[in-house]
């Protein structure tokens, strides 16, 4: 492994500590009170129906919106009230639900992009090429071909990013989230629009990005066999409350859960289905 991909050093307890975490828009109560404590190098997801609060509930931890109340510490650091860009230096990155690349930019420029909260060169520097600007510069071009490699996108290097497959353009989301050098990565349903094949290399890649380089994961996901084989912990959340949290064959029977999903139209369709499927993979 590079050194620039080195793992963090094992340490024990919560690495992300989430307290009473609410959010209201007008009347509408999005985020209920929510705790979460994910333990340090581990994969946790975070299911419910459509609608339940989830990427509220990132939108907080990563900066977005602020909470209305409740606590979030990152390594005991309080993150409330900091800008997304500042949440991302504390070591919390993320891939967001909606594909988000620099369209007219190449694979390795896009994780090149996804560096600059690490770079030390400031404007000046830049404009002056100073010797700083260009160790960044060089730095910058190494990590990104690690990290290209990482994903198992060396090849794609110079191609757009728009012209990259979509599973591909997930990882390469996935690899400009790792630049940053997290401690925690949050990932807004990464298996979203992916073939079965997709989802599978998907899966190998989050346990790598846990095994590999010891960061932890937390997962927003609707593909429940991806949840049920690939979680050591889920959380349930349900009109913004959390109605369940446990072990995923806990959480796979758990009859608030199971209502929850089927008592609502197209979520139950896809929960019904996958459950049904289950027998063919998940084994959690
Ligand atoms: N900026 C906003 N303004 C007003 N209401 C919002 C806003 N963002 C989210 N909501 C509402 O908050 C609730 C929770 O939405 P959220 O997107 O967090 O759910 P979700 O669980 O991520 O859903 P999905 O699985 O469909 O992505 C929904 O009722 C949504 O309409």
């Amino acid at each position: 492994m590079s050194a620039l991909l080195s793992k963090a050093p094992a340490q024990s307890g919560s690495v992300l500590s989430v307290k009473g975490l609410t959010k209201t828009f007008g009347g509408l109560l999005a985020v209920n009170a929510v705790d979460l404590e994910v333990p340090r190098a581990t994969i946790v997801s975070v299911i419910g129906p459509n609608g339940a609060g989830k990427t509220t509930f990132f939108n907080m931890i990563t900066g977005i919106y602020e909470p209305d109340t409740g606590s979030i510490e990152l390594d005991g650091v309080d993150l409330v009230g900091l800008r997304p860009d500042q949440v991302t230096s504390a070591g919390i990155a993320r891939t967001f639900q909606n594909i988000r690349l620099f369209a007219s930019m190449t694979a390795e420029e896009n994780i090149m992009v996804g560096r600059h909260p690490r770079l030390k060169a400031g404007y000046l520097d830049a404009l002056l090429r100073t010797r700083k600007f260009r160790e960044d510069e060089a730095g910058a071009h190494e990590a990104a071909a690690v990290l290209l490699d990482f994903v198992g996108l060396k090849r794609q290097a110079q191609e757009l990013s728009t012209s990259l497959p979509y599973g591909d353009q997930r990882r390469l989301e996935i690899a400009r989230a790792l630049a940053t050098n997290p401690k925690v990565i949050l990932l807004d349903e990464p298996a979203a629009g992916m073939n079965p094949r997709e989802t599978e290399n998907l899966k190998a890649l989050i346990r790598a990005v846990r095994d590999e380089l010891g960061v932890t994961v937390v997962l927003i996901e609707h593909d429940m066999r991806l949840v049920m084989t690939l979680s050591e912990h889920i959380t349930v959340l349900d009109y913004g409350t959390k109605i369940a949290e446990g072990l995923p064959h806990v959480i796979r029977s758990n009859p608030k859960v199971m209502e929850a999903y089927l008592g609502r139209g197209a979520a139950a369709g896809e929960y019904g289905k996958q459950e049904a499927g289950k027998e063919g993979g998940a084994s959690a």
